[in-house]
């Protein structure tokens, strides 16, 4: 039995749609304040429902206005006034949010977009670090990084779209991470708004013990608890120069993974460690990849660095089938995802019916290929459209000292109308990986977050610690008005 997708709220507002509209231009006046017809349709949803949404069908509350607020005291105003009148808010940036945490689940919701918050605030070289907005995309940031040589080393796949808010409140991790980490290291201090209108900037300092690491309750916190305005992250030299890349083709996943495991353990960071199922590996690299598992590093650094990570990366992997590194470089140059994709995406779907999701999830080594197998068992066996599947695979992309990621993606024809497309297709999909990787002690989700489509198992994923964000949720939201139904299930 597969969970069933979240369901409509009703408004706990003591306003109407109408007074709540007027409410707002008084705040922040019309031109902040937007009640489109089509852009209220599109915030409803994310990238979840992008299969439902290229056919225009929008089966959910429509939200009742999205606003613009210019600085942090604005989104504060805002806060306040929907705190007091009880009235959902689901803040959002660059809006390439996979997992429904942007949809609107509550009647007449506000859309706090932060997106024309985008300011690089400040760029320090000599402590190295960059303050920005909350509306500042990840590319503008980094390409004002690199003219002073300089690089956030953060560079998820939505680069060119993701903004800073959204990037920090989802946990976001990018394709370097084995050597710069997740955002989680990367911030130093932020700025956030809380539901009553609270303004709480945690301060830029290399390391303190002065009580819990509250950057952690604002961190990942997917607009459930506050609004971030602004962000500080740490940055590094650029140096590509010294950047080594390397491919390797082996008959054997586990062989694969293991050999993986002991480059990590032995103290190397290789920027990107990725290990693609043959499966997964065809879509990518089928003009070499002969069905086998297909290993990308890139060892990169300062020149000493890279060189000895270069070596370690050629021992551990001697006598694999080795890949052109031109091949590798190159694919690397398109990886990133830009609004030409999205929008090549959404024409691609209209013509063909056919779709891909990913879901993505973490273990440790000992589970690696143990999840893999179970996975492509129950799929195969247990999903009632398996016979639609066109894809089915995974690869490990961001790899710890105790363990790594499984990033499984499934692409499938849709013999169905488009509204049955999520029960029939994405959420059985979904609920297999999550399960297994909840069943094998590992986490349900590495790095898109909770977002509206996996509370069903926020609880068995956070066992009894779960009380700790129930706590986080009662004090700082008590009247329930942020992103009601992300992270939390709906009671
Ligand atoms: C093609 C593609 C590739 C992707 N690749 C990666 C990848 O490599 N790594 C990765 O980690 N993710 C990836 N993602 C997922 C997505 O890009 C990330 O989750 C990203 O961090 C979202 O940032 P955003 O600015 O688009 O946020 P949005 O989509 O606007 O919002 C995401 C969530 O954060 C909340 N939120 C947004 N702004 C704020 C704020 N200012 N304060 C509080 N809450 C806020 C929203 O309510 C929502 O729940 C990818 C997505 C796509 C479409």
């Amino acid at each position: 039995m597969f969970p069933a997708p979240p369901q409509a709220v009703p408004s706990a507002s003591d306003l109407s749609r109408a007074e709540i509209v007027a409410g707002l231009v008084d705040l922040l006046g019309t031109t902040k304040v937007d009640t489109d017809e089509h852009e209220l349709r599109d915030a409803s949803v994310d990238r979840f429902r992008k299969y439902t949404s290229v056919h225009g069908i929008f089966t959910g509350p429509i939200p009742a206005a999205i606003v613009c607020p210019g600085s942090t005291e604005e989104v504060s105003k805002v806060l306040a006034f929907a705190n007091e009148h009880r009235i959902n808010v689901v803040p959002r940036t660059g809006r390439t949010a996979t997992e429904g945490g942007l949809e609107t689940l509550v009647e007449n919701t506000i859309v706090l977009d932060g997106s024309t918050m985008d300011d690089i605030v400040s760029i320090d070289p000599v402590n190295m670090m960059v303050t920005a907005q909350c509306g500042v995309p990840l590319q503008r940031l980094e390409d004002a990084l690199r003219e002073q040589g300089l690089t956030t080393g953060h560079s998820p796949q939505s680069k060119p779209l993701a903004q800073m808010g959204g990037l920090v409140a989802t946990r976001s991790i990018g394709q370097f991470s084995t050597l710069y980490g997740g955002i989680e290291d990367m911030v130093v201090g932020l700025e956030a708004v809380f539901p009553d209108g609270t303004v709480s900037r945690i301060k830029n300092v290399p390391r303190r013990a002065a009580g819990p690491d509250i950057r952690h309750v604002v961190i990942g916190n997917e607009g459930a608890l506050c609004v971030i305005t602004e962000v500080t992250v740490k940055v590094f030299r650029y140096q590509p120069e010294n950047n080594r890349y390397f491919g390797y083709l082996l008959d054997d996943l586990e062989d694969a993974v293991e050999r993986l495991r002991t480059l990590i353990t032995d103290g190397y960071r290789p920027s990107v460690c990725r290990v693609y199922s043959p499966e997964d590996a065809n879509q990518h690299f089928s003009h070499f990849s002969q069905n086998k598992n297909v290993v990308v590093l890139i060892a990169e650094g300062p020149e000493g660095i890279a060189r000895a990570t270069a070596e370690a990366i050629e021992n551990t992997f001697d006598g694999a089938d080795i890949v052109d590194p031109r091949l590798i470089a190159d694919w690397f140059e398109n990886l990133n995802w830009g609004q030409d994709k999205i929008d090549a995406e959404k024409l691609a779907m209209l013509e063909s019916r056919n779709l891909g999701y990913t879901t993505e999830v973490s273990v440790d080594w000992s589970n690696v290929t143990a999840l893999y197998d179970a996975v492509m068992h129950r799929v195969k066996t247990e999903f009632p459209r398996a016979a639609d599947l066109t894809l089915l695979g995974a690869h490990s992309s961001h790899s710890y000292q105790t363990g790594t990621n499984l990033y499984f993606v499934y692409d499938y024809d849709i013999k169905c109308p488009p509204e049955r497309e999520i029960t029939e297709y994405h959420i059985p999909l979904n609920a297999i990986i999550v399960e297994e990787a909840l069943r094998l002690g590992g986490s349900m989700v590495h790095h898109h977050g909770i977002g509206k489509y996996r509370t069903p198992w926020t609880r068995e994923e956070h066992g009894s610690a779960y009380h700790l964000l129930e706590v986080l949720k009662r004090g700082f939201d008590p009247n329930g008005i942020m992103n009601a139904g992300t992270i939390y299930p709906v009671s």
